[in-house]
């Protein structure tokens, strides 16, 4: 089932095109990686999708339905979640309090007294937090936990909108090698089973080509390249503008690394 639909997004920015003609579509469970180099429009694509910003021109929809242009709360009411690069999290509550809030939100209630809040949706928390691996720690201040660990909590905050696509902005940023991939992972096997659409944008390759069903290169707000994560790879140009570069600069860096003592 086609879930979303972007077709022929156009954004500038004064004398800058961040995105030129974007179109590209995305199945339930499928997770799709944007990759490009900084200031690729990789952001300004995100926020076109999630109503944070307003394309020039171009439409967006979902399953179906216009979705272009509305404002970021009424396409999240639509099922379109979103994480951050850096958690978004309530650092002095707990970790069940900080879902039990995104569950209160989700089901129309005013976030209102917290006292209330820490009855609502208790079981409905924990039940998110055990999809995550987060249950054990659910009474634990969130400002207590590893930042891999506040990033499952963010997975768990998302998910408790029922999300039918999740819109996923440098999910491991700040991350160890270690905790990424666990997350990664965690986040594919969630998104494959419960059938959720997962969009995100990532530095780390390592991420990228191990879960990404399909890929999209975007260069100077353009899509070079689009495919399957071996067809990406072998791609003449993106190893010429991105992928290439990008080995280099690894390169570069272990050889650095090699020279201190
Ligand atoms: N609000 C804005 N005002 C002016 N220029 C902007 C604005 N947002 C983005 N741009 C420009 O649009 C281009 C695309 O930026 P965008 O942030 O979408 O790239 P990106 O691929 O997400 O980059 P990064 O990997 O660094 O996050 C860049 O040249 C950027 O400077």
């Amino acid at each position: 089932m086609t879930l979303l639909v972007v077709e022929g997004l156009n954004k500038r920015f004064g004398g800058v095109t961040a995105a030129r003609d974007v179109s590209f579509s995305l199945d339930a469970g499928e997770l799709l990686a944007v990759i490009g180099p900084n200031g690729a429009g990789k952001s300004t694509t995100f926020g076109m999708v999630g109503g944070q910003l307003r394309p020039d021109s171009g439409s967006v929809s979902l399953l179906g339905e216009p979705i272009t242009g509305l404002p970021s709360r009424a396409i999240w009411r639509k099922g379109v979640g979103r994480t951050f690069q850096v958690a978004q999290t309530f650092v002095s509550m707990t970790v069940a309090e900080n879902v039990q809030m995104a569950l209160v939100s989700h089901h129309g209630r005013t976030r209102n007294l917290l006292a209330r809040t820490r009855a609502l949706y208790r079981p409905e928390a924990l039940d998110l937090l055990d999809r995550v691996g987060m249950r054990g720690d659910a009474d634990r201040p969130v400002a207590e936990l590893a930042y891999g660990d506040v990033k499952r909590v963010e997975l768990a905050i998302a998910l408790a909108a029922a999300p039918k696509l999740l819109l996923m902005d440098e999910p491991t940023a700040g991350m160890a090698p270690r905790e990424r991939a666990a997350l990664m992972a965690l986040t594919a096997g969630i998104a494959r089973r419960d059938r959720i659409g997962v969009l995100f944008t990532e530095h780390d390759m390592d991420a990228v080509f191990a879960h990404a069903d399909r890929i999209l290169v975007l260069v100077r707000g353009e899509i070079i390249a689009r495919g399957s994560p071996d067809e990406v790879r072998g791609n003449a140009r993106v190893k010429q503008v991105y992928l290439g570069e990008t080995g280099s600069r690894a390169a570069l860096r272990s050889r650095r690394e090699t020279a201190v003592p």
